[in-house]
């Protein structure tokens, strides 16, 4: 069969934090942050191809859980308008499929890496570069993740997200992600916050020569997010000690406001045979092995 030229598709990763420290927080309550990215490969996709009029439909595992919100307040449509808009397009005729495998609401930046491959895929599909002008902005606008996200490399994010600059070279690292099945909202994670704020601790010196390095790197450093999300899904807790007790784990932490966890090993069969082992013993968990992307 001849493949359709016309269908544009494009992974959207999940997202982890390696560490995130919260530096302050503004008057316009946005919290000030210091983070290095990177991104998995564990991912949900999204095609987009012409059609008369603006469409979304949603499949994959997770699809569920965003049947109970209007395709217009959807990231992935959202960023259609707006992208539509800035390129002369009142209604932008596109067709959009979203197949969701990333848990909703769970710290890994779903909803931001989809609006990112959303507009990369209309970038293609509407002639426009991978590097216009008009991308930034408009991810911007959609939410603190989606910059970081359109770049798709791994990133130090600074200010609310709105400065990515690349990150150092990194070693091959594979990961486990467990996410305890509870959702977890981003603003009553930052509003559960409380003391002092850290210190911005990007890595000075030689890049992690390999994975157990970066973890030692990792460990000096944390997730300023923890205490509060723990405070609010106490299955958290369970999740990184069960992390922590696998066999080759380098580090488990949890990723941005959570409640997904993550955990660092130096070869992908470890992080395979962690999964089994975790998914033999939390049948309710989710639970996916994989390499960060490079
Ligand atoms: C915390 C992080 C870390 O990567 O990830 P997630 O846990 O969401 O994946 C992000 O900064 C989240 O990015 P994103 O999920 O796009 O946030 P937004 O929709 O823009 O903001 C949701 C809400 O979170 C709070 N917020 C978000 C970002 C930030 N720097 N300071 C904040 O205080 C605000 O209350 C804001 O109204
Ligand atoms: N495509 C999408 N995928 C996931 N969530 C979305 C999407 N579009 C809008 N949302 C909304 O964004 C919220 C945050 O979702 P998500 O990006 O998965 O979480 P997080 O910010 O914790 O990483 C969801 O609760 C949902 O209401």
């Amino acid at each position: 069969m001849t493949p359709d030229r016309s269908v544009m598709v494009e992974h959207a990763p999940a997202k982890l934090n390696l560490y995130l420290h919260v530096l302050g927080r503004r008057p316009d309550g946005y919290h000030e942050l210091d983070s290095l990215v990177v991104f998995a490969d564990v991912h949900d996709t999204v095609a987009v191809r012409p059609a008369d009029r603006l469409t979304l439909e949603i499949d994959g595992p997770f699809a569920p859980a965003l049947a109970g919100e209007a395709a217009g307040d959807n990231l992935v449509t959202r960023a259609a308008v707006l992208l539509g808009r800035a390129t002369g397009r009142e209604e932008p005729g596109v067709a959009i499929t979203l197949t969701k495998r990333l848990p909703v609401a769970s710290g890994i930046g779903g909803g931001s890496a989809d609006a990112a491959a959303c507009l990369r895929a209309l970038a293609r599909l509407w002639d426009i570069g991978g590097d216009d002008s008009r991308l930034a902005p408009i991810a911007t606008r959609l939410g603190a993740d989606v910059p970081v996200c359109l770049s798709g490399r791994p990133a130090y994010f600074g200010g609310i997200g709105d400065i990515v600059d690349p990150a150092p070279p990194l070693p091959p690292c594979a990961v486990v992600l467990v996410n305890p099945g509870t959702p977890l909202a981003t603003p009553a994670v930052f509003k559960a916050r409380s003391g002092a704020f850290s210190l911005p601790a990007r890595f000075d010196g030689e890049p992690p020569a390999d994975a157990a390095a970066l973890a030692t790197l990792l460990a000096a450093r944390g997730n300023d997010l923890t205490a509060p999300a723990r405070t609010l899904v106490p299955a958290i807790g369970e999740v990184l000690e069960a992390l922590g007790r696998t066999p080759g784990c380098l580090l488990a932490r949890l990723s941005g406001s959570g409640a997904t966890c993550f955990a660092l090993y130096a070869d992908r069969e470890e992080a395979a045979a962690a999964a089994a082992g975790l998914e033999s013993r939390h049948p309710g968990w989710w639970i996916r092995a994989g390499g960060l992307l490079a």
